[in-house]
């Protein structure tokens, strides 16, 4: 098993918590490999299309790239990746990660599918070498703090110098400040998200694995980012990943478009 029971996590707030474990037959383990992707492997380690390879759920990619889900522990790392996997949310209690899971899915971005394994790491101090060998051959990473937890949120900065210290110089980083379903909790302003985005230029988004708000468009900007850098067509227009995710990110309050 790859999920421990954790009583001091701060998930779940108000109604039954969450167990968002991965059982499922598409996720791997640390150490079962880099996801068995077959193709040839570009200079950054994406796998680019020549003839489209066939992933071990029998769906059809023509390139595949590595995500991984950081930050601390009881942020929604896992309950985001079954959002974004499952489309699910489960009654429960919080299961926190030991180690590093996977999970993969195929988007389609703009006609071309796009294979995302998506590495799910343990927030939890005593993981912390087992996942700094698993940055270096990341493409994206998705760092995230929990909108309800304030020192979620003060750590950002800590992780940001780990990713720079372990990660690919040219890494795609998105913060990520989740659970913005829980309204009535809310710690950290959204204002103050977007100021420590912009600091590092890094794009940002509030989501919640809860309602799914969010959760697909930043897993969408991510494949879109990662299939223009390594595909880029001669006709196409320069992919901004900034601009992407500030016309189709969706707001928390009522009058946010
Ligand atoms: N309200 C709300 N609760 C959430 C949301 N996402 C996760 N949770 C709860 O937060 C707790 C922790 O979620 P996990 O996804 O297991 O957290 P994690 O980041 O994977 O934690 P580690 O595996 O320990 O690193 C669980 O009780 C979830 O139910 C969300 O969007 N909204
Ligand atoms: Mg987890």
């Amino acid at each position: 098993m790859s999920r421990k029971k954790n009583q001091k996590g701060k998930g779940g707030s108000g109604s039954p918590a969450s167990p968002c474990s991965l059982p499922h037959k598409e996720n791997g383990r640390a150490g079962g490999g880099k996801g068995g992707s077959p193709g040839s492997e570009s200079s950054n380690g994406a796998v680019l299309p020549g003839r489209p390879s066939l992933s071990n759920s029998g769906e059809f990619y023509d390139i595949a790239f590595k995500v991984m889900l950081v930050g601390d522990s009881g942020v929604g790392k896992t309950c985001l990746l079954v959002r974004f996997k499952d489309g699910a949310f489960l009654a429960g209690s919080f299961i926190s990660t030991v180690g590093i899971d996977f999970r993969n899915k195929v988007l389609n971005v703009d006609g071309v599918k796009v294979k995302l394994q998506i590495w799910d790491t343990a927030g939890q101090e005593r993981f912390r070498s087992v996942t700094h060998a698993y940055y270096r051959d990341a493409h994206a990473l998705l760092l995230l703090y929990d909108v309800t937890n304030k020192s979620s949120f003060d750590n950002i900065k800590a992780w940001l110098t780990e990713i720079h210290e372990y990660a690919q110089q040219d890494v795609v980083i998105m913060l990520l400040g989740n659970k913005v379903d829980s309204a009535h909790e809310r710690a950290v302003k959204r204002e103050d998200g977007e100021k420590l985005a912009k600091e590092y230029g890094v794009p940002f988004m509030e989501t919640s694995a809860k309602s799914g708000m969010n959760v697909e468009l930043a897993f969408m900007a991510i494949g879109k980012e990662l299939k223009h850098r390594s595909m880029k067509l001669p006709n196409e227009p320069k992919f901004k990943l900034h601009d992407y995710v500030k016309k189709e990110v969706k707001g928390s309050s009522c009058c946010r478009s």
